[in-house]
């Protein structure tokens, strides 16, 4: 079987620069991948291309198996079986609900009337069948556009940051029964979002794209836990970076030494832990734990500033020796003063080594 979506070196140049730059990639039915990369890294002209409304200068899509578009041959956006619902996703304000979910229906409502229930029974929205657009909330209108977008049963539905508009609160619920429908229909999704946190919660397959290209891609536990650079570790969370120089395979940090293996003797290198992964004892009159595999060396520090953030809290940390400032996270309340001296060790298994790029 062939993927639902099929991206081929596809490669798009304003004034001679590419904004998108032999992007490939694959998404399988009932599968949601998400372009996920800072603003301006190509995201939305990549969705474009692929919804028919831009035109790639080279590369080819595939849907189905079946070429869609190339530089030379091109399928029509209404004919490739495409759904869109883009940041904008205007409904028609003079169409009841019933009628903006059955407008890309032959027939329209009265010819898909069970289609149309059954979707508005999905998204919890039978009961606004028969009102207009601006009698509905945006969370109810963000429901409706789904049910809009899904009618026609599209192979491959494109989204582009379709809930950036939304209130914090509705954001998250509204993306588990998105993703809930979605699943059920079986459409293979693209999904655009500058959102690290959107991606994770979303996406079976993240595209992870900087300017222009994808660096890298997999399931979302690989992108958090195997991240291929210092810039896709950051992109996820805050990081700690130490910094190092390569000696005999090894890098020597006041948290012990790092194994460097295949970065060249003499290179710099980022030692890279994020805040929760790093581990806090007390002092004990200058006393410190003992080192471990697990967690390495432990070095003394000072904490500069703590902060409750809700569910955890973040403490800063300057050390003695070295000057290196360090955040971490912990668990529920803990608020040392500034001055209090800890040791700090890092998780061993969750430290990545980068050649500083
Ligand atoms: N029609 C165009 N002509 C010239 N430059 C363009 C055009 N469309 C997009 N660009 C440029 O291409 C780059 C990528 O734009 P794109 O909208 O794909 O980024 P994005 O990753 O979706 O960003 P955002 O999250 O801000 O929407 C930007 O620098 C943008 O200014």
């Amino acid at each position: 079987m062939p993927p639902r979506l099929q991206v081929d070196c596809l490669t798009r140049r304003f004034d001679g620069a590419p904004v998108v730059d032999d992007v490939s990639f694959q998404v399988e039915p009932g599968q949601v991948a998400c372009l996920l990369g800072p603003s301006g890294c190509g995201k939305s002209t990549t969705l474009r291309i692929i919804a028919g409304v831009d035109m790639q200068d080279s590369g080819r899509i595939f849907v189905d198996g079946q070429l869609i578009c190339d530089t030379s041959f091109r399928i029509p956006p209404e004919r490739r079986a495409i759904g869109l619902m883009f940041q904008d996703f205007a409904l028609f304000p003079h169409l009841p609900v019933r009628e903006n979910v059955a407008f890309g229906l032959p027939g329209g409502f009265k010819a898909n009337r069970d289609r149309v229930g059954a979707l508005l029974d999905r998204v919890q929205m039978t009961r606004h069948i028969d009102s207009y657009p601006h009698q509905l909330s945006g969370g109810e209108q963000q429901r409706v556009a789904l049910a809009r977008a899904l009618a026609p049963r599209p192979r491959v539905l494109l989204m582009d940051e379709p809930f950036s508009g939304l209130d914090e609160r509705l954001r998250d619920g509204i993306r588990d029964e998105t993703l809930a429908l979605l699943k059920d229909e079986g459409t293979a999704v693209l999904l655009v979002t500058h959102e690290p946190q959107e991606a994770m919660r979303m996406a079976d397959q993240i595209l992870l794209m900087r300017s222009g290209r994808i660096v890298q891609q997999g399931a979302p536990y690989n992108l958090y836990n195997a991240p291929v650079d210092r810039q896709a570790a950051g992109f996820f969370s805050d990081i700690n970076v130490l910094t190092g120089r390569v000696q005999g395979a090894l890098t020597d940090t006041p948290f012990g030494r790092f194994l460097t293996p295949g970065i060249p003797e003499g290179a710099e290198v980022d030692i890279v832990i994020r805040p929760q992964h790093l581990r806090i004892d007390f002092d004990r009159a200058g006393q410190g734990p003992a080192p471990t595999a697990e967690n390495g060396t432990a070095a003394l520090a000072r904490v500069t500033r703590a902060r409750y953030l809700g569910r955890d809290s973040l403490v800063e940390f300057a050390t003695d020796a070295g000057a290196i400032t360090l955040n971490a996270t912990v668990p529920g309340v803990f608020l040392p003063p500034p001055g209090t001296p800890m040791w700090l060790m890092l998780r061993r298994d969750r430290v990545f080594v980068f050649p500083r790029g």
